[in-house]
């Protein structure tokens, strides 16, 4: 046995120097070398240090981001509360406008308040473009002078002061309103109107110029635009024809017309018998001056719907000096070349409120669109709503404002009854009220079955009756005017549309069987007797079915005209006399019982418009 330990304990090396790290062996992962305490110290330090730096590098960094957050969301909140302060300050002044208008329209009354109202709506309605041709808003031509004629008043009548006309004016209630106004002149001969003319008036009883036409027709003689507006029967037509027939003759004197020349002028009317009527008073004036010898005569085409131009080729063969007109038979005339309105300088609008009404504009302006050269346009009419008034005068140059009584407002030579009857009673009653006068009589009706039935009853009653409605052919509608006119037949039931502006002899009683919606349709029925200085009555019918706002119209109307108001009607309370204020007329449809925010013609008007806006819609528009 040997004296060695089995175990042989390996060997440690000890370093000679305390630099080299030794390693025992590849093997011996346990192996740690040796590392000086004071080296290890100092790595330990330097470690520390520069873990220390990076960790005071870190810090620093996260300090940094920190704070810089901390900004972030500070300048947020800062941000924050500047736009809810903003918020605030805006809800504030909102809210001080809107304290400040709810007392200031405390203050108002409710009358003010609608009035407000009735402002924009008008505001709305002068948006409309002006009554002119498309050719002259599409040049911009815009005249600025009158035309002028060779038209002058007598000396002694230059050599009046303004404060004589105007006395002169006060007479005869004429308001006038312009510049430059024409002095009114008293008699047809003082107004160089023709001799043979005078005498052929005279015979039919037209001594002395009515009221509108004292100061109408030298306005109109002077060349001048013009509105004239007087009662119904007041002898308007007179007023506007006689210029007409004036100038064509002084430019036939001029220069005899030769066939495709002419017109010189031409009148527009709303309905084929009013231009039918105004028509054959033309031609008896006309006539009248050709006896005379020394007048040329004039030809005069009548242009309507529903007759044969072919039966007025004569007149069209020839020099043509003046046309009347109902505007879609014009236009459809003018279009295909029929006759030009190249030397056409006169253009006279009957019942003028209605043509150039709202809706009712485009074919006015179509019409204008086929003038060469400046016009001397005239409108007239019995109601001529303010609004309508202001539309128009911007689209006339310089013009003359004549007016006669309140427009609207119903001739004071009527006897006006308003009478309750149950809508069931009605037809009987009307055999009673037919005894009321002698013939002859008008029945208006709103409805055209209503028309037919009420013909057909007082025919079976044994009443000489005759019917006229939109449905009527021509030849039906001029056979019942004729035989009413000729005294034939005692009494003409109507629609109101067809018979608007026709002047009947003699009218004794109008019979009023459906109160119209609108005022002013009752103004014109009622004026189809009263005319030319006569007297006359309309009875109108009334009952549950009257909307309370007509009625309410139609109180006022009797009240202005100094009738006598029913007692039904008397208790009928005004809504907007509760709310103070003072009472003003509707500015669209001169009716005195309500405001223009109910005015039934106006709602009839926007319904008419969106109607043809739908129409030109489904044509696939412009
Ligand atoms: N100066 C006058 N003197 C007497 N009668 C006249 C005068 N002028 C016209 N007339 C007559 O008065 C009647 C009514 O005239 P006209 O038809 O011109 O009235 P109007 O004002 O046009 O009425 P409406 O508004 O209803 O159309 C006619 O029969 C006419 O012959």
């Amino acid at each position: 046995m040997s004296d060695e330990p089995a175990y042989k304990r390996p060997r440690i090396q000890r370093p000679r120097s305390p630099s080299p790290v030794y390693k025992l062996d590849d093997e011996d992962d346990s192996y740690e070398p040796y590392v000086p305490v004071a080296q290890r110290r100092q790595a330990k330090l330097a470690k520390l240090t520069s873990w220390g730096a990076n960790a005071e590098k870190e810090k620093a960094k996260r300090l940094q981001e920190e704070q810089e957050e901390r900004d972030d969301e500070e300048r947020e909140e800062e941000r924050r509360r500047e736009k809810a302060r903003k918020e605030r300050t805006l809800l504030m002044e909102a809210q001080e406008v809107h304290d400040r208008k709810a007392a200031e329209d405390a203050k108002k009354t409710a009358a003010e308040k609608a009035e407000e109202e009735d402002a924009e709506i008008l505001a709305a309605i002068a948006a409309r473009r002006k009554l002119a041709s498309d050719l002259e808003l599409a040049k911009g031509v815009q005249y600025t002078e009158p035309l002028k004629t060779s038209w002058r008043p007598p000396k002694f009548v230059r050599d009046r002061t303004e404060e004589e006309n105007r006395r002169i004016r006060e007479k005869y209630h004429i308001i006038v309103e312009g510049e430059d106004l024409p002095p009114p002149i008293e008699n047809f001969t003082d107004m160089k109107v023709p001799e043979s003319l005078v005498k052929f008036l005279k015979s039919k009883r037209i001594t002395k110029p009515t009221p509108i036409q004292l100061q109408g027709i030298p306005a109109a003689f002077s060349g001048r635009d013009m509105i004239g507006i007087a009662f119904t029967g007041s002898g308007k037509t007179l007023a506007f024809c006689l210029p007409l027939i004036m100038f064509a003759l002084e430019e036939e004197a001029r220069l005899p017309f030769i066939r495709g020349e002419g017109p010189v002028g031409v009148i527009l009317c709303p309905s084929r018998e009013l231009a039918t009527q105004t028509y054959e008073n033309i031609l008896t004036w006309t006539d009248a001056l050709a006896k005379d010898g020394r007048y040329p005569r004039l030809n005069t085409l009548l242009c309507i719907g529903g007759i044969s131009m072919s039966e007025q080729s004569h007149v069209l063969n020839k020099g043509l000096h003046i046309v009347v007109a109902t505007p879609g038979r014009l236009i459809d005339m003018l279009e295909k070349k029929r006759f030009t309105f190249d030397n056409c300088k006169y253009l006279c609008m009957d019942e003028a409120d209605r043509m150039i009404d709202l809706g009712f504009e485009e074919d006015v302006r179509n019409i204008m669109s086929f003038f060469k050269r400046q016009r001397q346009t005239l409108l007239f009419s019995a109601t001529m709503p303010r609004k309508i008034q202001d539309f128009a005068q911007q689209s006339l140059v310089k013009p003359v404002l004549v007016n006669v009584g309140r427009a609207g407002a119903a001739n004071l030579d009527v006897l006006q009854v308003v009478e309750y009857v149950k809508q069931e009673a009605k037809m009987v009653y009307l055999l009673e009220c037919l005894q009321k006068t002698p013939p002859p009589v008008i029945i208006f009706s709103e409805n055209k079955n209503e028309v037919d039935d009420i013909q057909e009853y007082l025919l079976l009653k044994g009443v000489e009756a005759v019917a006229i409605h939109g449905s009527k052919t021509q030849e039906e509608r001029q056979y019942a005017i004729k035989a009413f006119k000729s005294g034939a037949k005692d009494v003409m039931v109507a629609s109101g549309v067809a018979s608007k502006g026709l002047d009947f002899n003699d009218i004794q009683h109008v019979i009023i069987f459906s109160m119209p919606k609108e005022i002013e349709d009752y103004v014109h029925q009622i004026g189809r007797t009263g005319r030319s200085g006569k007297t006359g009555i309309a009875t109108t019918f009334v009952n549950m079915n009257t909307p309370e706002q007509t009625l309410l119209d139609l109180k006022y109307l009797l009240m202005e005209a100094g009738q006598k108001v029913p007692p039904f009607l008397q208790s009928i309370e005004d809504p907007r006399a509760a709310q103070g204020g003072a009472l003003k007329g509707c500015p669209v449809c001169g009716g005195l019982g309500h405001g223009l925010s109910n005015c039934p013609k106006l709602e009839d008007a926007q319904r008419r418009q969106m109607a043809s806006h739908r129409i030109s819609d489904d044509r696939g528009g412009y």
